[in-house]
């Protein structure tokens, strides 16, 4: 773990639990759109960032596998294991290096697209090999952007549904995608039950809403499915023991368990899952959660069990 401060790279843990023991995520730094002004769209001039366990950068991976833009923009996976230096290109299975600058850390990058940039170095990135800058660190953004450069047709934000969408958006982001981390992160008995009561109260509420139709805006995936997607399919792996969000599990739920699976076999989605990548980044990084680093070997659950949901409205 450690953080950039005006372009040189400190060690320690810049963590964002406050004195009062509740963490909060900083916002990302870099903000700018491909397809627009000094970044237009070439086959070839941006690259992604990714950690595989990374259920921020895991939004972006899928849209680039859904659009199959494998071939136009390029991909480079880092190292599970987040510890000294940060994220890393080490060599391990399914580690794919940075082809730009042949970085050994991805703090590199964030220097030099910023010399005096402050902050942490966080996955995804995606990156502008023609001026050497980082186009967008920020997941929710670079989703729709996937959506829409290079021919894409913007379906995952469709006008008549934007409200919609930036409703549930809205409370998923708060009470479940950043909701696990806020209860795993949680420095205070009172900070963590502040996160879990509202994290299973959404996951509740989501079950029901899941129950008469197969996507959260009804017949069509949309962003927001993308984005739900990401944290369940960590959940039971990780979320459950190592962030102690252990009310229920998502197989507890019949509806969104089946909803998750249902996701998982479509294009993008499983194929862009690496459980090997998601277990070990959360238990070897984080050493004041789990100390020994010792990776659980369950749960044993059926992604490929089949779901039965093909047929809902
Ligand atoms: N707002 C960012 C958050 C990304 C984020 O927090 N990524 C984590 C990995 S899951 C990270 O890279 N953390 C690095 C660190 O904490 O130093 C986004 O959604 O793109």
């Amino acid at each position: 773990m450690g953080y950039l401060i005006e372009g040189q790279w400190q060690e320690g843990d810049a963590t964002e639990a406050a004195k009062d023991g509740r963490f909060q995520r900083a916002e990302s730094a870099f903000r700018h759109t491909l397809g627009e002004g000094e970044f237009p769209e070439e086959e070839g001039r941006y690259h992604l960032y990714v950690s595989l366990a990374c259920p921020w950068a895991h939004r972006t991976l899928i849209q680039r596998a859904r659009r199959r833009l494998e071939g136009v923009i390029g991909l480079s996976v880092v190292h599970w294991r987040m510890r000294e230096g940060g994220w890393s290109f080490r060599d391990g299975p399914g580690v794919l290096p940075d082809p730009v600058m042949q970085a050994r850390f991805l703090h590199e990058l964030y220097a030099k697209a910023d010399p005096h940039y402050s902050g942490k170095a966080t996955v995804p990135v995606l990156w502008d090999r023609a001026t050497d800058r980082i186009v967008s660190n920020e997941s929710s953004e670079i989703l729709r952007m996937l959506d829409r450069a290079f021919g894409g047709s913007g379906e995952l934000y469709p006008e008549a549904l934007r409200a919609e969408i930036d409703a549930v958006n809205e409370r998923v982001y708060r009470d479940v995608n950043n909701g696990v981390y806020r209860a795993g992160f949680a420095a205070s008995q009172e900070a963590y039950e502040e996160a879990v009561a509202p994290l299973f109260e959404a996951l509740d509420w989501l079950e029901t809403r899941l129950s008469g139709q197969r996507y959260l805006m009804g017949d069509r995936l949309t962003e927001a499915d993308i984005r739900l997607w990401t944290t369940l399919v960590r959940f039971d792996a990780v979320y459950v023991t190592h962030f102690r969000c252990n009310l229920r599990r998502l197989v507890d739920y019949p509806h969104l368990w089946a909803y998750a699976r249902d996701l998982y076999a479509q294009p993008g989605f499983g194929e862009t899952t690496d459980f090997a990548h998601i277990k070990r980044h959360y238990f070897e990084s984080h050493v004041r959660l789990n100390p020994g680093g010792i990776v659980p070997l369950g749960p044993i659950v059926d992604w490929d069990a089949p779901h039965g949901r093909d047929g809902m409205g």
